[in-house]
């Protein structure tokens, strides 16, 4: 990377169970870059803005002190506006933590985020990837690896359904990857475009 070219954010996007975390560990590995994961920062927000949201849901979302996600969850991702209200309190706060987190980089980032989009992430990404996978093959792998009940599961894909019914747009090099195979056959796919973006030289991989 030659003086004074900032180092790349890679946003990369897709609903839940998609394969979104495999693939931004996958693009980070490669370039020797860091995993800014925002269901993460997200998790924080709840400590930090948490007098906020139990006013706004009551102590029945507070276990041990803490904000149970679970319990929280199970009243969001099943109601749109209650949704919004989360939204519209932990937001604010989370953009500011991952913005600080990109601005404050020393070699390549990638942005791994459902909401890049409805966040307005995708505005500090140079290149994004959107990782797709059929709904059957996202809700088993949710339950496989969460431990959630189908319905649980379900419920969060039709959370999202707005966010990816339609094609993901924003101003610059987007590319859908189709992770239905194996993680080796994902890798190589991975590595083939980020030499086709020119962030990795043929044969490193
Ligand atoms: C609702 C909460 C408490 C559920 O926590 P839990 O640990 O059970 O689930 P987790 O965070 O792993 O999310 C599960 C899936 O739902 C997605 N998701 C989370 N929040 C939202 C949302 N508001 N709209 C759509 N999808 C969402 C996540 O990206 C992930 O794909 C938690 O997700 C939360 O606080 N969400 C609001 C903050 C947010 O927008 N996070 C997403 C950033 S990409
Ligand atoms: N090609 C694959 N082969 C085997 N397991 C996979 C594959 N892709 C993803 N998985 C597994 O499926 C689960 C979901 O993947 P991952 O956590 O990357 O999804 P995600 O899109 O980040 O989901 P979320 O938005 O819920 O965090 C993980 O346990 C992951 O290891």
């Amino acid at each position: 990377m030659g003086e004074g070219v900032r180092p790349p954010v890679i946003g990369v996007t897709g609903p839940a169970g998609a394969g979104k975390s495999l693939v931004a560990g996958m693009v980070a590995e490669l370039l020797g870059g860091e995993v800014v994961d925002v269901d993460e920062v997200g998790h924080k927000a709840l400590d930090v803005c948490r007098g906020e949201v139990v006013r706004i849901f009551g102590e029945g979302v507070v276990r041990e002190g803490r904000v149970d996600r679970r319990v929280l969850g199970r009243v969001v991702f099943a109601d749109r506006e209650a949704r919004e209200r989360l939204e519209r309190v932990v937001h604010p706060w989370m953009r500011e933590e991952v913005m600080r987190r990109v601005e404050g980089r020393r070699g390549p980032v990638v942005v791994d985020a459902a909401l890049l989009g409805r966040m307005g992430l995708d505005a500090v990404c140079d290149r994004v990837v959107v990782v797709r996978a059929p709904w059957w093959v996202r809700v088993w792998r949710l339950v496989r690896r969460d431990g959630r009940s189908v319905r649980e599961a379900v419920r969060i894909l039709r959370a999202q359904h707005a966010l990816f019914s339609q094609p993901f747009s924003c101003g610059v090099d987007t590319e859908y990857v189709s992770n239905v195979g194996s993680k080796r056959h994902l890798r190589d796919k991975i590595a083939t475009l980020l030499v086709r973006w020119g962030y990795l030289r043929e044969g490193v991989s």
